[in-house]
């Protein structure tokens, strides 16, 4: 933990997400004195019409491309050297796209504060040759040496930076650290629920965008509400499942924080992901040109998360528990065509009688047995 009374805080990252969360923490960190007010934001450099962006985002106080229409707080600085965004900082949110994650923890690696913590919004997994798939808190972890938490609930960016109202999730195992988290990121439109069961919010993140994929697909299809809530449903019976199997103290509670159903429902309605696997059905355009002429440089997660999980699921054998998942990356691979993901859905071993019973009655028995 922080012992600073007035911490440094630096976001890494400056895309979509990046920018909205730097709205809400440059207002707060102007106005509470447990933070420097200063926020340091990291932007991969790139150039707009001639300009570099971090030179517009300081002089317009605006993201034109990642989040264009919406004025960020002047405390917010744009900085691209990563070194120097994150050197002096005493909170590190980590908010890019998670392809990006391990090698900016490698140019971190003995640059940051022994003692700063992080806290995560990336919604993904990473994989490695030796070690499978890992949480990308845990990889931040291993690699830094520093506490991380994770915050992820149901959070489309342009809505959040709009100041509707909605709620989200923070994962912390520390509750002091946690609360600073929480008044870091809080706002009026913006609430926040903290719980200890980190692992299991973290996967609700990462494995939702392969449910929202599916529910793009449904889409694609021309198939209307009851399919959508039928996938809603299965996508998340197949997370607790996945969260039962491999992290066993997760609690089934989380899955009623906003990084579990709510999460589920607005990026199965409104999301990216959702939004370029309904395009992906009904185009011929590979994921690449559709990325590239629908999201304008910001980056899909699902597709990736399907083929990490899946990668995993074969791994251990127990992919015919995963329908829903497997049904993604296959068709994704267009080694299936996308009608095929309903008659994977036919058969879900959740429609098995007693399927319920089974799932809870197991998670309590391990519980008993701890
Ligand atoms: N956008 C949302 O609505 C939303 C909401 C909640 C969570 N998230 C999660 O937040 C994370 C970040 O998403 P986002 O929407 O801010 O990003 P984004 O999709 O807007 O991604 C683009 C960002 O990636 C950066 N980038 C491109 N190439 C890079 C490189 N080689 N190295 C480093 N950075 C590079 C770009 O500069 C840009 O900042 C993801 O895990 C996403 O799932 C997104
Ligand atoms: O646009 P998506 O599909 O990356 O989803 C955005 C957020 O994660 C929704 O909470």
């Amino acid at each position: 933990m922080t012992t600073n009374k007035s911490s440094k805080v630096t976001i890494v990252g400056s895309g979509n997400w990046g920018s909205a969360i730097a709205k809400i923490v440059g207002r707060n960190t102007k106005k509470l004195s447990e933070f420097d007010p200063t926020v340091t934001m990291y932007v991969y450099e790139e150039m707009i019409d001639g300009r570099k962006l971090t030179e517009i985002i300081n002089e317009q106080h605006e993201n034109v491309k990642y989040l264009p229409g919406i004025k960020l707080p002047d405390n917010v600085v744009a900085e691209p050297d990563l070194i120097k965004a994150c050197e002096a900082a005493d909170i590190l949110v980590f908010v890019l796209p998670h392809q990006f994650i391990p090698k900016i923890c490698c140019m971190l690696k003995g640059k940051i504060k022994s003692n700063a913590i992080g806290l995560s919004l990336i919604k993904g997994f990473v994989t490695s040759e030796e070690k499978g798939i890992q949480l990308v808190s845990h990889l931040i972890h291993n690699l830094l040496g520093i506490e991380v938490a994770v915050l992820m609930g149901a959070n489309i960016a342009n809505e959040v930076a709009k100041e509707e109202f909605c709620e989200t999730t923070i994962g912390c195992k520390d509750s002091t650290n946690g609360l600073l988290l929480k008044k870091l990121v809080q706002s009026e439109n913006f609430r926040v629920v903290v719980v200890d069961d980190c692992d299991t919010v973290e996967v609700c993140g990462g494995l939702k965008n392969i449910v929202a994929c599916a529910a793009g697909f449904a889409d694609g299809l021309g198939l209307g509400d009851n399919t959508k809530a039928a996938i809603i449903r299965l996508g998340m019976m197949e997370m607790i499942n996945f969260v039962n199997m491999f992290y066993k103290n997760g609690n089934v509670k989380t899955f009623f924080e906003s990084c579990g159903l709510a999460d589920l429902i607005t990026t199965c309605y409104g999301g990216r992901n959702r939004r370029c696997s309904e395009i992906f059905v009904k185009s011929n355009k590979s994921l690449d040109e559709i990325e590239r002429e629908i999201l304008n440089g910001q980056k899909l997660q699902g597709p990736l998360a399907a083929e990490e999980v899946v990668f995993m699921l074969e791994q251990k054998g127990v992919t015919q528990s995963f329908p829903l998942f497997c049904a993604v990356q296959k068709i994704f691979k267009r080694i299936i065509p996308p009608p095929m993901l309903i008659e994977m859905l036919r058969e879900h071993p959740v429609h098995q009688q007693g399927y319920l019973e089974l799932l809870f009655e197991r998670k309590e028995k391990e519980a008993e047995q701890r």
